[in-house]
């Protein structure tokens, strides 16, 4: 038996989005009898194999924009696919255009970032609807002259898109044992960054846990979440151009390569930056500024990281910082200056 009622994620939805505006064939759906999307609003229903397509929010079918168009009063629309072109002198009066913004969420930076720059050839007296559509950016399922005809109108140009924008945010990951030193050089390193004008925010593993993740314990389950959701709220500060400096065990390799997917996705290729703050489990546990190696030997603690629960070791770290014999400040700077090398930053 089917699952009654199936959710979609985005791309499936944008799916969806073209199968109506007959830019695709059907898409391959889970067997279901109803979709709903990530807000539970139905999308389409299922039945005797024929999908039934009900509402989709965040696509406006191009027999709308067609119908606003003539409201509007405009005759003979001509349209541009992606942002706009440089030289913008030769655009006519009135302009429909076309983003492609399947698979970037609806308040992504790269899609602001191309809606302003047709806002700004707007203020040059133009009069040009803004219209994102549910193809691909960087591989688009329907070519310029389909997306134009769709929408009832014929193609002036194009332009290639990859729909990534690096917005200027940057997240700084730290991850490494407890007591390697991640808080220390973490608070330095946004001392650094203040200095160097930048807007910072610090999201360090135990103060997160007082507050963004209070009442999760050290389960892999908990860390995963507790991972999950700094990395969630660094790529929103990096979205905006700020810098997030965080800092968590982060044992586990797969969730930190989910948090560098997600960053990257909100504020563009090269925002992660994964420093790995290599202090062998030796010298931490020699620290031991907490006492909680001791305890954790004596199995006061359960799954404690390095003795009794894993560390994944990353192997796809932008910045390995070892600090056995070196000053925080030193290791700091290494970090400070890796971050602000970075193209975009
Ligand atoms: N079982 C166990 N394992 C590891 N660490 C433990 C544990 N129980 C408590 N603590 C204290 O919690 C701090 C680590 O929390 P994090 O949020 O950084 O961990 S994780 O990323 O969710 O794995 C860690 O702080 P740091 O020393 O600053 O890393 C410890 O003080
Ligand atoms: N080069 C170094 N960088 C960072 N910390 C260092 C360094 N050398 C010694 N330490 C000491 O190691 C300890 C690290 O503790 P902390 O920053 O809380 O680690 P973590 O946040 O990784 O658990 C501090 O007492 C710090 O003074």
């Amino acid at each position: 038996m089917p699952d009654a009622r199936a959710r979609l994620d985005d791309a499936q939805v944008a799916a969806v989005a073209r199968y109506r505006a007959g830019l695709a064939p059907r898409p391959d759906l889970p067997p279901a009898e109803e979709y709903e999307d990530a807000q539970g609003v139905l999308v389409a229903t299922a039945a005797d194999g024929d999908l039934t397509v009900v509402e989709v929010p965040r696509w406006e079918p191009p027999s709308a924009v067609v119908e606003r168009l003539h409201d509007e009063g405009w005759t003979d629309t001509v349209a541009w696919v992606g942002p706009p072109p440089d030289d913008v002198a030769e655009l006519p009066q009135r302009l429909l255009a076309l983003l492609p913004a399947a698979g970037l969420p609806p308040d992504s930076a790269a899609l602001s970032s191309a809606a302003a720059a047709w806002a700004a050839v707007c203020e040059g007296g133009r009069d040009v609807i803004v219209v994102p559509v549910p193809v691909s950016p960087d591989a688009p399922e329907a070519g310029p002259e389909e997306l134009a005809a769709a929408h009832g109108a014929s193609l002036l140009g194009s332009r290639p898109w990859s729909g990534t924008a690096r917005t200027g945010g940057t997240v700084v990951f730290c991850t490494g044992l407890s007591g390697a030193g991640k808080s220390t050089i973490a608070a330095r390193l946004v001392e650094l960054l203040i200095e160097a004008g930048r807007t910072v925010t610090l999201l360090d593993g135990d103060e997160v846990r007082h507050h963004l993740s209070a009442g999760l314990g050290f389960s892999k389950a908990d860390r995963d979440t507790n991972v999950r959701r700094i990395g969630w709220v660094a790529a929103q500060i990096a979205k905006h151009g700020g810098i997030a400096v965080c800092a968590p065990i982060a044992p586990y390799a797969e969730v930190r390569a989910d948090v560098r997917r997600e960053v990257e996705a909100q504020a563009g290729p090269g925002s992660f930056v994964l420093v790995h703050v290599a202090t062998s489990l030796a010298d931490c546990e020699a620290r031991d500024r907490k006492g909680l190696y001791a305890r954790a030997r004596r199995g006061e603690i359960p799954a404690f990281t390095g003795i009794s629960d894993p560390y994944e070791t990353p192997s796809d770290a932008e910045v390995t910082v070892e600090t056995a014999g070196r000053d925080v400040d030193e290791c700091a700077r290494q970090v400070l200056a890796a971050v602000l090398s970075r193209p975009g930053s």
